[in-house]
């Protein structure tokens, strides 16, 4: 061992910078290129905040509907990925199915073919904007597959939220559902340096291109230390049942240390700035459905677990019941978390490749000391 003092986890390192967006858990703000994440939610449509993402400025309205118009026309699948769809188990999880995928679209890119081009920023805002298009295509198809149903095609006559729903469930909610959607896309879009993000700018910083940043940040996602949390609030919620059994189940996981999913997070310490916004989207959704078993449970467990550990809902918390009663199925959750973050990701993929150092932090060994082969 060395005297250097170990960050396990890298808590509280500073590795780099970014003008991406802004975490501050004094505050409990999150801007985005400048703005706070409650106005955009409130205010722009998804492809407006991942144009702002990708070039630090909102569109104006030519330029949105210049990338809305690109951006519909990225949306059909290729008929290689429903026929790799074929080859995949019907019952693999969902996030190993995109991730699948993804790392197929990339081999898709002609430009990759050979060393050269691979971190050109403009062949990544291409490559970017072909990924979020792609993306809700392929997570509507393994929604609807995981039901035994047919894919839908995209729609150019309708936005980003509204084609994603059609493609998942051949209707359309009420405006005030597919606005809640809108809003936990915008929400799930960006948070600096999280897991999924600083692995992806580790790919990146090895000059690899952005489908293999992509595809590893999807393996990070997918963690329920991470990502993964939304679909796992919902595996608790159903193990619980009812907001009855709320405090004696607390009792019992908090007896067998187990993380309750959905509460507290690395950098906030007294609430994730981004769920006052996403509880709200969620009781539209609640009063629309009149589910009050549901509400009951939600409420009671952010006030028990509260009350017990002063640790406070993060984003999947939320988000978890809004996807069900949206009408997604609980694994279906994490991917749609990826279709908002690859806007994220694939932003400090390229602002990464615009300053570049090679991730490669140190370890302090403390292994066995040196040692021989016998006879060597
Ligand atoms: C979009 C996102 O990725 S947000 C994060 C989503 N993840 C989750 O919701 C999973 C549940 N939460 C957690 O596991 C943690 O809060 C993390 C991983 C998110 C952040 O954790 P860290 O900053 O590493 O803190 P750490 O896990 O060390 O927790 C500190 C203490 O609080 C406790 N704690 C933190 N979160 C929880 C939780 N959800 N349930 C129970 N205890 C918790 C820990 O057990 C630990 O207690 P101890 O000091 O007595 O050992
Ligand atoms: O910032 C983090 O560590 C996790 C998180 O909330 C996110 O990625 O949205």
């Amino acid at each position: 061992m060395t005297d250097t003092e170990i960050k396990k986890g890298l808590a509280g390192v500073v590795v780099d910078t970014t003008a991406i967006s802004k975490v501050n858990p004094e505050s409990n703000s999150l801007l985005y290129r400048g703005y706070p994440v409650q106005e955009l939610a409130a205010s722009q449509p998804f492809e407006a905040v991942a144009y702002l993402l990708w070039h630090g400025e909102l569109p104006t309205a030519e330029q949105l509907a210049s990338f809305e118009a690109m951006e519909r026309s990225l949306r059909s699948l290729d008929p290689r990925t429903f026929a790799l769809l074929d080859t995949i188990p019907s019952d693999a999880h969902p996030m190993d199915i995109v991730r699948t995928v993804v790392s197929q679209l990339g081999t898709f890119d002609e430009t990759l073919h050979r060393p050269g081009g691979w971190t050109d920023r403009e062949l990544d805002l291409g490559r970017s904007a072909y990924l979020f298009a792609q993306l809700p295509t392929v997570v509507a198809a393994v929604q609807r597959r995981r039901r035994g149903q047919e894919p839908i095609p995209p729609r150019d006559d309708l936005d980003y939220a509204r084609n994603f729903l059609w493609m998942t469930f051949g209707e359309l909610p009420s405006d005030a559902a597919v606005d809640v959607f809108r809003v936990s896309m915008v929400l799930y879009a960006e948070h600096s340096f999280n897991a999924s993000t600083f692995t992806a700018r580790v790919i990146a910083s090895t000059t690899s291109d952005l489908y293999s940043a992509v595809v590893g940040a999807i393996g990070a996602l997918k963690g329920p230390l991470h990502g993964g949390a939304n679909e796992a609030v919902m595996h608790i919620f159903d193990e619980i049942g009812s907001a009855d059994e709320v405090g004696a189940w607390l009792d019992r996981a908090l007896a067998e240390k187990r993380k309750i999913m959905g509460f507290g997070h690395r950098v906030y310490k007294h609430g994730d700035s981004r769920v006052p916004t996403m509880d709200r989207a969620l009781r539209v959704l609640l009063d629309e459905s009149g589910d009050t078993g549901l509400a009951g449970l939600y409420e009671t467990l952010e006030r028990e677990f509260v009350a017990r550990k002063g640790i406070y809902p993060n984003l999947d918390y939320p988000s978890g019941p809004a996807y069900r009663l949206l009408g997604f199925d609980t694994e279906i959750f994490t991917p749609l978390f990826i279709a908002a973050r690859v806007t994220g990701w694939t932003a400090h993929v390229m602002e990464q490749a615009a300053s570049n150092a090679l991730i490669r932090p140190l370890s302090a060994y403390d292994g066995v000391d040196e040692r021989h082969v016998p006879g060597a």
